[in-house]
């Protein structure tokens, strides 16, 4: 499979799986939906839209809508992350070579699960969290149809408390066309006992990333944060099962 990789720590977004081969690369890992739902949590309502999850207090249980929403056939191939201020690299990963392509065994657990793609694991280092504006860049691919008012809402939680909502709008995709995009992420401002609580509780800094056409959620991933990691070397392992 390929992967690329720079220097501090993830990807977002969807749709990019990799295979686990050393401590330096990306990891895969099928990380299985949940099945507890929240009591106010809509799951698969046949119209979920962005005034809805905009009112979700906390991070989803599950998925609110399921892997064939995306009637688009919207495929991320590759996602990179830099320090808009010093122009570092901090992540960067590929779409993995389809199955017939690469040397994956066959019956590879992934292919079996439908909400594989759906979910990456982040492990960045404490320095992470002190940036100010973070590039995030996106290519994907877009189907048959034409796709209008593509927009992203995502949302940072840190146990139920929300970090922040970010809030992109991708706008309009041709048919059969391929397109790229950076997304800015200004980060919240967090207090150093925030911080500190966010490095010394990993995977408890969560994402819920809402993809929306037409006012209509067509693909939701997740992901999860650590901010703990230690040099830059060793903090280039990340578990992404997309
Ligand atoms: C501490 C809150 C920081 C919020 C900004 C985080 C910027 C990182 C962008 C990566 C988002 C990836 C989401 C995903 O993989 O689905």
């Amino acid at each position: 499979m390929s992967t690329v990789h720079g220097s501090v720590g993830s990807h977002a977004s969807v749709g990019l799986s990799t295979n686990s081969d050393d401590g330096d690369t990306l990891g895969a890992a099928s990380v299985s939906d949940k099945k507890k739902e929240s009591p106010s949590e809509p799951q698969f309502a046949s119209n979920i839209t962005p005034e809805d999850v905009l009112k979700l207090k906390r991070i989803t249980d599950g998925y609110l809508c399921q892997p064939g929403a995306n009637v688009y056939d919207i495929d991320f191939t590759r996602f990179c992350i830099r320090d808009l201020e010093s122009g570092t690299v901090l992540f960067e990963i590929a779409k993995p070579l389809p199955p017939e392509l690469c040397d994956s065994p066959p019956g590879d657990t992934n292919e079996l699960d439908p909400n594989a793609g759906r979910f990456v694991r982040y492990q960045f280092t404490p320095h992470f969290l002190k940036l100010r504006t973070v590039g995030a860049t996106v290519e994907f691919v877009v189907g048959e149809k034409p796709v209008n008012n593509f927009r992203m809402i995502e949302r940072h939680f840190f146990r139920d408390r929300l970090l922040k909502t970010f809030d992109f709008e991708f706008g309009f995709c041709i048919p059969y066309s391929k397109n790229t995009c950076e997304h800015i992420y200004d980060f919240p401002a967090l207090s150093s006992e925030g911080m500190e609580e966010m490095i010394n509780h990993p995977f408890e800094t969560r994402s819920d990333s809402f993809y929306f056409v037409e006012n209509r959620l067509i693909m939701h991933n997740k992901a999860d944060y650590a901010y703990n990691g230690g040099t830059i070397q060793s903090n280039m392992h990340n578990e992404v099962s997309k």
